[in-house]
């Protein structure tokens, strides 16, 4: 998506540990109008599958998430928690994923309510980095009986490796920017063609 590419090379910023910082619109404030068309082109790609649900995890997929679900028949968007809470009760389905920007283990929790066999469930995310967060969830569908129909990326670092190793799985993942190198020296942004 040349919109983000775009978005990425004016506002984005590239520091040390392989972070990409997009925090101006993507994951700390949201430019909503940019999610909304971010929507349309995931709607776009999935238009052959049969979605009923999202999936996404906290805490940046969730307003992505929110906003998509409208070009998704507003499909209920459940996001997967990643700490207990007294708000968190009956059956759950959980896993551990290691969280890239806060450097530790999070268990990662969904209800049995929320999540069922039968479901087709859209995967979407800020970020696909090393695909941990995503091979979380796909555990939680794979526990619940769901099929997961299609992956939606934001921003993939494409270097890290996650999203090759999904898509060779067999996964549709479509990132609507693949960053292929970056260099937090010099600032250079490269993305995949
Ligand atoms: O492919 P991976 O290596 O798993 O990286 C991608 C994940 O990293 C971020 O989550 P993180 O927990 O770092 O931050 P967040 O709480 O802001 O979502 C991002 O939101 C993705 O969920
Ligand atoms: O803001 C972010 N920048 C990143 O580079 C990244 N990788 C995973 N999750 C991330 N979030």
């Amino acid at each position: 998506m040349k919109e983000l590419e775009e978005r990425i090379r004016l506002q984005g910023t590239v520091k040390p540990g392989n972070v990409l910082k997009v925090d101006a619109f993507l994951n700390h404030q949201c430019d909503v109008e940019l999610f909304d068309r971010m929507g349309a082109a995931w709607a776009e790609h999935f238009a052959d599958k049969t979605i009923n649900k999202i999936l996404t995890i906290e805490a940046s997929g969730i307003g992505i998430a929110c906003v998509a679900a409208r070009h998704f028949d507003n499909a209920p968007v459940v996001f997967a928690k990643k700490a207990q809470s007294i708000n968190l009760d009956g059956d759950q389905y959980t896993t551990t994923v290691y969280s890239f920007t806060k450097q530790k283990e999070f268990p990662v929790i969904v209800s049995k309510r929320y999540l069922n066999e039968g479901d087709h469930v859209l995967l979407l995310d800020d970020f696909l980095a090393n695909g941990k967060a995503l091979k979380g969830l796909i555990n939680l569908c794979h526990d619940a009986g769901a099929t997961v129909e299609g992956i939606g990326i934001a921003v993939e670092k494409g270097f890290q490796g996650g999203g090759d190793e999904l898509r060779a799985a067999g996964y549709d993942v479509d990132s609507l920017a693949i960053v292929e190198s970056m260099d937090p020296e010099t600032g250079a942004i490269e993305f995949r063609s």
